[in-house]
């Protein structure tokens, strides 16, 4: 695995670039995927994000390749921005956090719509495997580890997902596989329908 770099404003001479957005619901952990990928730790406060580009630098097949990664306000209040962000970019990551059904059920309610006229754009579907202690007495969650890998899959294929990928900000836990992955798709000459006939027994990497 190659560590990634972060990077200048632009690509330089000769080394691709791709665009990779994030999206997914305010505090369902975007920001935190992004900056272990980008700078190696894990925030520990949390402040919402508006907008917020990061350039790193990764290998793909022995190669350089420049990811300008856009961070996305998950409020619903930028709902109408947010598909703004995705005429140029080549992956969507669509995220949630396992700790929420309500951030589920909006990956399908508030990401996707605006998704249908971008030909070109690739979803992958992300889980934040956050993990949250139990009170005394609490019901398990609707969501627990046997249904919602089983949800997730099933709604990354509703939604024309090329990916399902698990990760976990905080253990560092499959981060650089989100990001390497979306290269992967997006330097692939091969086009959505392919990527979605391949993955359609969705390989779950943990
Ligand atoms: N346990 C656990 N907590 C996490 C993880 N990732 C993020 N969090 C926590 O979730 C909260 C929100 O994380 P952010 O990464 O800022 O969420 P975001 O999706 O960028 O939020 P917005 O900027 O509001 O859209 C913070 O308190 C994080 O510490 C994780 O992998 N595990």
């Amino acid at each position: 695995m190659t560590a990634a770099q972060a990077a200048g404003e632009e690509a330089p001479p000769g080394v691709r670039s791709v665009k990779v957005v994030l999206v997914g619901d305010g505090g369902c952990g975007k920001t935190s995927l992004l900056m272990v990928f980008a700078d190696g730790a894990f925030p520990e406060s949390y402040t919402p994000t508006v907008f917020e580009r990061y350039m790193v630098n990764l290998q793909v097949k022995g190669r350089p390749v420049h990811l300008h990664i856009w961070d996305t306000a998950g409020q619903d209040d930028y709902d109408r921005l947010r598909p703004l962000f995705y005429p140029d970019a080549s992956v969507l990551l669509l995220c949630f956090d396992v700790t929420s059904p309500n951030s589920f059920d909006n990956v399908f309610n508030r990401a996707v719509p605006g998704l249908s006229h971008q030909a070109r754009l690739m979803p992958i579907f992300i889980c934040s495997k956050k993990k949250k202690k139990k009170k005394p007495g609490e019901v398990a969650h609707p969501c627990n580890r046997s249904t919602w890998e089983a949800k997730g899959q099933e709604m990354a294929r509703s939604v024309g997902a090329v990916a399902y990928l698990e990760c976990s900000a905080r253990l560092h836990d499959n981060v650089h596989a989100v990001f390497q992955e979306a290269a992967e798709v997006a330097l692939s000459s091969r086009g959505r329908n392919f990527w979605r006939r391949i993955t359609q027994g969705f390989c779950v990497v943990t």
